[in-house]
C-alpha cells in the first residue's frame, strides 16, 4: 500500500530498526526492490532522483506509483536529493508521498527557509518532507578535527534546524558519502556525534552514503570486465549501531548498481551471440534483489510489514 515515508520512519524509529530506501531509475530495479519487500514482508522506501525521474520520466513515476498502491507492503515513493521548490512540485503532482529537500550545500539561514516552503507545500497535501544539515563526504583519518566540525552535522544546529523547519526526518553527515569509495578501509564514522543528534532530534533520521559496496561484489565486478578504483563501503556493524542510535532511513543505491552491472557484464560476456535484453537484463534484476533482500535483513525491517 501507498504510505507517506513519515508513516513507515516513525514506526521504525519507535522500534529500533531500519528501512532501506532504494534507489530506481528503471522497470527491472521496481521490480526488484518491490518483489523483495513482498518476500521479507518489509516496508520499503522506492527513492527516485531527480536524474532518474529525468531518465525514466512518466513511465518510471507512473508505474512506480501504482505499483505502490497494489503493494502488500507499505511502500513510500521518495524524490531524492530534490533540489528545488520547483522540482518538489514535479514530484508532488506525480503522487510521490515522500519528498527530500537538499539545502545543505546553502548557509543555515538559507536551508530553512527553503526547507520550510517546502514543509508548508508537503504538508497541505499531506506528504511527508526529509531534509537535510550538514555536508555529505568521506571523511579520511588526517581531516582536522575544525574541518571535521565544518563538514558533518552539528547536533544544536539539528535541533534548531528542525524546530524552524517542521521538516519530517533528517539526513546527517557523520562520515558517509556517495559512491563506491567512502573512505579507506573501514571508513570514519562519528557515532558519538549520531548519538548527541539523535538526543536533541526526535524525528527519524536518514543516513545517505550508506552502501556497503562488498568486496565480493566488486571483484566480480571487475571479473566481468568492470573498472573501479579503491572501493570501500560502510561496515555493516556501522550500519547496525547508527539505526540503533535513531537513523532509520538507510539509502542505498551503489551496492544495487554494481550487482546489476556486474550480472550484465557476466551475461554478456558468457554468450557475445546473445541479445535478447531479456536474457542478461533477467539475470541482473535478480541480483539486484538479492542485494536488497540482504540490506533488509542487515536492517531489521524484515517482517515489520
Ligand atoms: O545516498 C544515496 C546513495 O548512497 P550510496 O552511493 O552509498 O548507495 N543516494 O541519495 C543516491 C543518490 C543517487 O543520485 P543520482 O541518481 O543523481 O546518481
Ligand atoms: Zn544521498
Amino acid at each position: 500500500m501507498l504510505v507517506t515515508g513519515l508513516e513507515i520512519l516513525k514506526k521504525a524509529r519507535a522500534e529500533g530498526y531500519g528501512v532501506g530506501a532504494f534507489n530506481t531509475n528503471n522497470m527491472e530495479f521496481t521490480q526488484a526492490i518491490l518483489e523483495a519487500a513482498e518476500e521479507l514482508r518489509s516496508p520499503v522506501i522506492l527513492a527516485l532522483s531527480e536524474g532518474a525521474m529525468k531518465y525514466g520520466g512518466r513511465a518510471l513515476t507512473r508505474m512506480a506509483v501504482a505499483l505502490a498502491q497494489e503493494a502488500r507492503v507499505p511502500v513510500a515513493i521518495h524524490l531524492d536529493h530534490g533540489s528545488s521548490y520547483e522540482s518538489v512540485l514535479k514530484a508532488l503532482r506525480e503522487g510521490f508521498t515522500s519528498v527530500m529537500i537538499d539545502k545543505s550545500h546553502e548557509d543555515f539561514e538559507t536551508n530553512v527557509r527553503e526547507t520550510k516552503r517546502v514543509v508548508e507545500a508537503a504538508h497541505a497535501v499531506g506528504v511527508t518532507v526529509e531534509a537535510e544539515l550538514g555536508r555529505l563526504a568521506g571523511i579520511e583519518e588526517h581531516v582536522a578535527v575544525d574541518e571535521k566540525d565544518a563538514l558533518l552535522t552539528n547536533p544544536e544546529e539539528a535541533r534548531i534546524f528542525m524546530e524552524r523547519t517542521g521538516a519530517d526526518y533528517l539526513a546527517v553527515a557523520i562520515g558517509t558519502s556517495h559512491g563506491a569509495y567512502k573512505g579507506k578501509g573501514r571508513p570514519f564514522i562519528d557515532h558519538p556525534r549520531l548519538a548527541r543528534i539523535a538526543e536533541l532530534v526526535p524525528a527519524p533520521l536518514v543516513l545517505h552514503g550508506a552502501s556497503a559496496v562488498p568486496q565480493e561484489l566488486v571483484e566480480r565486478f571487475r571479473a566481468a570486465g568492470g573498472e573501479i578504483g579503491e572501493a570501500a563501503g560502510i561496515h555493516p556493524e556501522d550500519i547496525k549501531k547508527a539505526i540503533s542510535l535513531g537513523v532509520a532511513k538507510i539509502n542505498t543505491d551503489t551496492d544495487l548498481r554494481l550487482a546489476f552491472t556486474a550480472l550484465i557484464r557476466e551475461a554478456l560476456g558468457k554468450n557475445p551471440k546473445e541479445f535478447d535484453p531479456r536474457k542478461y537484463l533477467g539475470p541482473a534484476r535478480e541480483a539486484v534483489k538479492e542485494v536488497v533482500k540482504s540490506r533488509m535483513e542487515l536492517f531489521g525491517s524484515v517482517g515489520k510489514a
